[in-house]
């Protein structure tokens, strides 16, 4: 079975399919480096499965499709309804989904019980949470327990309102024992890949370095054994955005002149022309 670029729904009503499993992810460590992108629906999922080893339903589809101000108030059953969506609109890559604010911090038996659901409703194949050594215990439950983490340190959004907002880590080296403990206690609790979010980039490099798991980057540094970014940012598609992105694409100015062009065309009566008629 191999799936088109372009087909809407390359995994509907196919049956089993074989994915990227957790062990290829792990023996990624030191070699080309993984491609990962976010994704939350199902059509922009079948976009990205041909390209990327990894799709990544974030919680930031908070921010980027609901309008939130920050990924605070997303909830368990919006990742799960996305993920539902972006498993049916790919075949090959591994979906990992986000645990959302809320849904993981209480309890290990808490975090169990939610990420269960998320892979029993989505048939994913991991969840991402973020934290480091305070999660490890978290993470070792789970994985214990069949269900692959990934885990996510450094500039962890659900933290914001703690940590003063979205800042960049490790810019005083005092802190950086605590983040190459965090990525030790991660790895070591079962994590199959952690995220590297807005660190130092010789900060990301010794973490690269320490642990035996795959890092993927994201405002961190190349030599890191992935990559990650948000699609819609990439693709030039959200107004603002970080400095650790590059826009790959410039799909926003795109979008706006053709519904422009189609505004123009209703009001000139050009549109529906003879061809998008019955007759
Ligand atoms: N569209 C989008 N892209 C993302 O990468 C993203 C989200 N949304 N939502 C969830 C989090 C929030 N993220 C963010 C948001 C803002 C900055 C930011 O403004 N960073 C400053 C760094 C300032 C400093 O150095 O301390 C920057 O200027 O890049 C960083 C990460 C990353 N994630
Ligand atoms: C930016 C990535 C790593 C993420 O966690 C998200 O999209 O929510
Ligand atoms: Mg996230």
């Amino acid at each position: 079975m191999s799936a088109r670029p372009t087909d809407p729904m390359p995994n509907a009503g196919q049956g089993p399919v074989r994915r990227i499993t957790v062990p290829q992810i792990a023996a990624a460590k030191g070699k080309t480096p993984l491609v990962a992108l976010t994704a939350y629906s199902a059509p922009m999922a079948a976009l990205v499965d041909p390209h990327a080893e990894v799709i990544l339903v974030g919680d930031s589809l908070g921010m980027v499709v609901h309008g939130l101000p920050s990924t605070i108030g997303v909830t368990l059953d919006m990742m799960i309804l996305h993920g539902q969506a972006v498993m049916r609109g790919s075949a090959r890559a591994m979906v990992v989904i986000d645990m959302p604010f809320g849904s993981y911090e209480e309890s290990p038996e808490q975090a169990f019980r939610n990420a269960a659901r998320v892979m029993a409703e989505t048939g994913a194949g991991a969840v991402k949470l973020e934290g480091g050594a305070r999660m490890a215990p978290t993470i070792r439950f789970l994985t214990d327990r069949g269900i692959p983490v990934m885990a996510h340190i450094g500039l962890t959004p659900q933290s914001s309102n703690t940590m003063g907002g979205f800042k960049t880590q490790g810019r005083d080296q005092a802190t950086w024992p605590a983040h190459l403990a965090d990525a030790s206690a991660v790895a070591d609790a079962g994590a199959f890949a952690v995220v590297v979010e807005g660190v130092m980039e010789a900060l990301a490099d010794r973490i690269t370095d320490t642990v035996a798991i795959p890092t993927i980057g994201i405002g961190a540094s190349a030599r890191c054994d992935g990559q990650i970014l948000v699609l819609d940012d990439m693709l030039g598609l959200s107004g603002r955005v970080p400095r650790f992105v590059q826009k790959f694409g410039d799909l926003g100015p795109r979008a706006d002149q053709a519904i422009a062009d189609y505004a123009d065309a209703v009001r000139t009566r050009s549109f529906p022309a003879p061809a998008n008629l019955y007759r």
